[in-house]
């Protein structure tokens, strides 16, 4: 497990913007804890920890997804899923359309992932409609969701009712 003192500061990094990309949207953005080696470390661990040897996949959604899949999966040793935004995967085996705080969007990925327990990481849960989505499309692959983690979960707006099974590293 991570330090609790690196985890803080990890925190801390998180930069808050009003209004972007929308008026009303309190926009959390986690490059600046991806840039400071300790705190994506700590960061990278505390995403894990809870479902060490569960899983055998880590799943990202394009694009902030990516960058902690990637991260997780280096640190475990484990394979790395990406899910993309619609338009991207030559002939995609599952599509799932879904809600976000700020928009509408599709995802999709190919692949059969028959008897694979896979990780879904991502940074932010907000409305849980992009983690919901990558759920489906998991299971449409044929893969077993194993976990869901995200860095930061934005307590108000609800997501938890949408991803019960979602662990937080920081909640707002
Ligand atoms: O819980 P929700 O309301 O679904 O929102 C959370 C999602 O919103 C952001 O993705 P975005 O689609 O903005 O893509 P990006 O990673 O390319 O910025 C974020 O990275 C999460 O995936
Ligand atoms: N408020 C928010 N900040 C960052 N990413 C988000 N994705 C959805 N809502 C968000």
């Amino acid at each position: 497990m991570p330090c609790p003192d690196e985890l803080a500061r990890a925190e801390s990094l998180i930069s808050i913007t009003p209004d972007f990309p929308q008026p009303g949207i309190l926009f959390r953005d986690i490059a600046p804890v991806l840039s400071d080696a300790d705190a994506l470390h700590a960061v990278t661990q505390a995403l894990a920890a809870p479902f060490e040897h569960g899983f055998d996949l880590v799943a990202g959604v394009e694009a902030r997804g990516f960058l902690l899949a990637g991260a997780v999966a280096t640190a475990t040793g484990t394979g790395l899923l990406p899910i993309r935004k619609a338009g991207k995967v030559p002939r995609p085996d599952a599509s799932v359309d879904y809600a976000l705080e700020y928009g509408i969007a599709t995802i999709e990925a190919s692949g059969d992932l028959t008897g694979r327990r896979v990780l879904l990481v991502d940074d932010v849960l907000a409305t849980g409609g992009t983690l919901r989505a990558a759920i489906s499309l998991v299971e449409q692959l044929g893969g077993t969701v194993a976990g869901v983690a995200v860095v930061l979960e934005l307590a108000e707006l609800g997501g938890r009712d949408a991803v019960p099974e979602a662990h937080a590293v920081f909640a707002a």
